[in-house]
């Protein structure tokens, strides 16, 4: 029942559990209820009419005396690929601007102010395969490739911070590739980049092959509707990354992944919201749908049987608050579209009430880790 059979555990839970117990069981699975975000009709047709799945919910902070409320709509995308994997590259890459162009412009009806797609989202998650062709051509320069001038036009069209992970050539750098998260301003200006930090070599994500651990360190994106970061996707298992990204000012952290359900799943629901606790900020985890086949089997050294594909993406995307409330993840199994609107004033008030990054111990991690790193052995 692991893969495309199982909608989401919001869904069982709200068929199975009695409604005098379902608030109490919500709370501590949960936390704090989450109003239901009042999103426009159209925007709830459209989501019909084209297939997906479409939630939204608010995060409320208190009032203060001294700063208004600072909200922001965010949305996070999350879809299967729409071509098989083997049509043409550009085929391909033009199916999934359309549809995820078609989801932004939902976003945009329901006042998204901020949108991020997931890990590596103009193409099928090929790594798993080690073939070099045709999958490197999928990378795109992040300054001014295809997909970014996509990106722009969507940004300024509607007025929306765009966050776009994609596969990176760098081509003043020896062509080199990257698994990078391009940030597009409001008003359609590149602000950067951010490079995967730490690549995995776990299971079938064989990405070691294609592309080095990220040298940007822990950027921090200053928009017109906040500070953002993103931490792309096996970045989410270290708290450490987490916490450079908040120790820079981070107020909400992307996560775009790509993960399959016998991997991760048990830990998915964990992890970025653990990150949002402990580093009093908002996370935002997405991770693609689907099965995706390759036409040539493939191993990783794991015993396993040859195979064509990684098993099942299992989406359920979803954003968790400072306060370890969080909100109900997006469907296992379809494309979808999550808009939360989040206070960030809860951010210090979160910081006020718990103090971590005043009680947080920095400069005797900082120095024991040296010591422990630069340790000779005896
Ligand atoms: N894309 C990626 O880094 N996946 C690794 C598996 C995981 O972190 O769950």
């Amino acid at each position: 029942m692991s893969g495309e059979d199982f909608e989401s555990l919001e869904k069982v839970l709200e068929t199975c559990v009695p409604e005098a117990e379902l608030r109490e069981v919500r709370r501590l699975l949960f936390g704090k209820q989450l109003k239901k975000l009042n999103l426009p009709q159209s925007a709830l047709d459209a989501a019909e009419e084209q297939d997906f799945d479409l939630k939204g919910y608010v995060f409320e902070a208190s009032p203060e005396q001294l700063r208004p409320p600072r909200t922001v709509r965010v949305g996070l995308i999350q879809n299967k690929i729409v071509l098989p994997t083997d049509a043409p590259v550009l085929e391909q890459i033009t199916a999934l601007h359309k549809r995820v162009g078609e989801m932004v412009e939902v976003a945009a009806i329901c006042g998204v102010n901020i949108v991020c797609f997931q890990e590596a989202w103009t193409m099928p998650f090929a790594f798993c395969t080690r073939e070099r062709e045709p999958w490197t051509e999928f990378a795109e320069s992040a300054e001014d490739g295809l997909t970014t001038r996509f990106c722009i036009q969507l940004a300024k069209k509607y007025n929306m911070v765009v966050v776009s992970p994609i596969l990176e050539r760098d081509e003043i750098h020896g062509g080199t590739l990257w698994n990078t998260a391009v940030v597009v301003s409001n008003n359609g200006n590149v602000l950067g980049k951010s490079r995967k930090n730490h690549i995995p070599r776990v299971g079938d994500f064989n990405e070691s092959t294609y592309y080095m651990e990220g040298n940007t360190s822990h950027p921090v994106f200053q928009t017109q509707f906040g500070k953002i970061a993103v931490n792309i996707c096996y970045g989410r298992h270290h708290p450490l990354n987490w916490l450079m990204y908040s120790i820079h000012g981070a107020e909400i952290i992307f996560n775009p992944s790509a993960t399959v359900g016998l991997l991760s799943e048990p830990i998915w629901p964990i992890e970025a919201r653990n990150a949002a606790i402990a580093n009093h900020c908002f996370t935002c985890a997405i991770n693609r749908v689907g099965t995706e086949y390759f036409k040539n089997e493939f191993t990783s050294g794991d015993g396993k049987k040859a195979h064509h594909d990684f098993g099942h993406f299992y989406g359920s995307s979803y954003v968790a608050a400072p306060d370890g409330s969080r909100s109900p993840g997006l469907s296992r199994t379809r494309d979808g579209l999550l808009v939360t609107e989040m206070d960030l004033n809860l951010n210090r008030q979160v910081a006020d009430k718990w103090n971590f990054k005043m009680t947080g111990r920095y400069e005797m991690y900082a120095e024991e880790l040296k010591k422990a790193i630069h340790a000779k052995s005896p």
